[in-house]
């Protein structure tokens, strides 16, 4: 066992078991000798000025980097990550987005769920074990402080030993996101006020942090200065004749984006930690939360230089095309291509999209099939709605208000009485529900329920989508589930029928994920096994809705937990149990 930067001293009594758990693990494997690091890692959230497209705004940044550092472990490793909350004035919590914590619930970083706040000057220690190779993330999970830079990515690689299903001489990185000149708390602000106010479509797209705002727009060379280094584009350099693997992550915070890599086709092989039967396209599409890994072959004209494009997709783009240089070595890495950037597919294109999404299924030598039944079926309608003239969004009718006392703690401890168990969620009738309309009445009430599962029950969960406040428009929802990952039995378009629809479900060889496209007017079919202690979210990833109510909170089996950790409580109600 090798220990990195490590030291025992200071370790609290869960942390100290999950080492036993480690040593134990390498004493009884006897054939395959285990080599589980433990990694620690100290970071500080602050805000910092940065200029990532030229205009100079205060960006979260993770130990002074925005995106933050990379995360690479192996799989089997355990991470400590101790972080200290300088951001003066805001609380924080990190999530940490693919890793299902098993048995670790309390380190899935979602405030109001699973733990409270981290108050500004305060340290939390988050420790949990990356149980699966792959390409995972992580982001705040408070308030909208994701959008304004706190995200980075995690690599899971495979033990020493393993052989992926398909081959590269070398592996980069790329997280794609939307930028906006607004910060956060204006955004948020927006959203709560009954004159609600919208950020509209973001002034740019990134690429590794780096993307180029037309300064002349801003009226002043004060803030946006487009000589600053800052915001010179991410360059990927690549020598001719080799085959790389990049790991892709999209921290959007509302735009669907297609990335293209100019004349260069790419072979999907990995999603969201799952390795997926390889499909080669021309461009992708990627939604907040997903993770792709890509092989791309460096067997293009190793003279020039070529875009990398990203575009959005879904909404009507008001954002300039975000773009990184593909570097053929020796060029000069700033060496302009030829050629004007790709533009991508069609924005409102919704059967390309819907097209793509449904060629990703598992690959097939590693096929782990679903259960053939489930013993529940929940199908969730999304909705944009109001409450006393607020804007909302709402599931099945409600729409999501976190409660200030985590859902977890509240039933480890026996607080239950702070949330509410009904409506039950598949009380909605949404039968009658025209999801091609805009309601007639769209108001809706506030809630903060909870749904308990059945543990090890499997579950069938149904995004439906519908048309939003305004005529024709139906927004793409990517739906994220902590805790789990799901298998995606089926998309459709139009409205779901429970009669139908599941004879025609994937039971064979669909693919497993953690996050998933619901399209316009579309519907989503995925199962999952409830096998995990814990209280999980399930929610758009999108981060204006999730933000004003797009998600569900589910619960399973939290009686097996263990006792609590006592560093996740002093919020609510859970204030009397640090006292004690
Ligand atoms: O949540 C949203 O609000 C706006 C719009 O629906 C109301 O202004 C928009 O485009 C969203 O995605």
């Amino acid at each position: 066992m090798r220990f990195i930067n490590s030291s025992y001293e200071g370790l609290k009594d869960h942390q100290a078991t999950q080492l036993l758990f480690l040593f134990s693990l390498c004493l009884l494997s006897s054939i395959n000798i285990i080599e589980a690091t433990v990694q620690h890692l100290k970071w500080e959230i602050k805000y910092e000025y940065r200029s990532p497209d030229c205009f100079k705004k205060l960006s979260i940044t993770v130990n002074g980097l925005s995106p933050g550092p990379t995360i690479t472990a192996t799989q089997g490793d355990t991470l400590i990550i101790q972080v200290t909350n300088s951001l003066i004035t805001e609380n924080t919590a990190i999530h940490w987005h693919g890793i299902r914590q098993r048995g670790t619930p309390w380190s899935d970083g979602t405030q109001g769920i699973t733990q409270c706040p981290i108050l500004p000057g305060e340290t939390f220690t988050y420790q949990f074990v990356v149980d699966r190779a792959g390409t995972y993330m992580y982001h705040a999970h408070y308030e909208m402080q994701r959008s304004a830079g706190l995200h980075g990515l995690i690599r899971v690689l495979v033990p020493e030993g393993t052989v992926e299903p398909f081959s590269y001489d070398e592996e980069r990185s790329i997280i794609v996101n939307d930028w906006w000149h607004k910060s956060a708390i204006e955004q948020s602000t927006g959203l709560l006020s009954l004159n609600f106010s919208w950020v509209g479509e973001p002034q740019s797209l990134l690429i590794n942090g780096r993307g180029r705002y037309n300064c002349s727009l801003a009226g002043t060379t004060d803030v946006c200065d487009m000589t600053n280094t800052e915001c010179l584009p991410f360059v990927l350099t690549m020598v001719p004749g080799k085959t790389y693997r990049l790991r892709i992550a999209s921290l959007a915070s509302l735009s669907a984006l297609n990335l293209e890599i100019e004349g260069h086709d790419m072979t999907i092989v990995e999603a969201d930690g799952h390795y997926v039967d390889p499909v080669i396209v021309k461009n992708l599409n990627i939604y907040s939360g997903e993770t792709y890994s890509i092989i791309v072959k460096a067997d293009q004209d190793p003279l020039r230089n070529y875009w990398i494009g990203l575009n959005v997709i879904s909404r009507k783009p008001g954002t300039p095309t975000g773009t990184s240089i593909l570097n053929y070595h020796p060029n000069n890495p700033l060496k302009v291509p030829p050629t004007l950037p790709p533009t991508g597919p069609l924005w409102n294109d919704t059967l390309y999209r819907f097209n793509q999404s449904k060629l990703i299924k598992s690959h097939p030598d590693h096929i782990e099939p679903p259960p053939p039944t489930s013993n529940r079926v929940i199908i969730l309608l999304n909705t944009q709605n109001k409450v006393n003239g607020y804007i909302r969004w709402s599931i099945n009718n409600v729409s999501l208000n976190l409660p200030t006392t985590p859902y977890l703690i509240a039933i480890k401890e026996n607080l239950r009485h702070v949330f509410s168990k009904k409506p039950a969620l598949e009380t909605y009738k949404y039968k009658t529900y025209d999801i091609h309309s805009v309601l007639k009445n769209p108001n809706t009430t506030l809630g903060n329920s909870i749904h308990r599962l059945k543990f090890n029950s499997t579950v069938d969960l149904i995004l439906q989508n519908a048309n939003a406040l305004s005529p024709n428009i139906s927004e793409t929802h990517p739906w994220h589930l902590h805790g789990h990952d799901f298998w995606v039995l089926g998309y459709g378009l139009g409205k779901f029928d429970p009669q139908i629809n599941p004879k025609n479900y994937n039971l064979v060889d669909p693919i497993q994920k953690n996050t998933v496209p619901l399209h316009p007017y579309g519907w989503t079919a995925l199962r999952f096994q409830a096998d995990n202690p814990g209280v999980w979210s399930f929610h758009c990833h999108l981060e204006a809705h999730f933000f004003i109510g797009m998600g569900v909170v589910l619960e399973e089996g939290v009686e097996r937990l263990g006792k609590l950790p006592k560093s996740i409580m002093g919020c609510g109600q859970s204030k009397s149990l640090v006292r004690t």
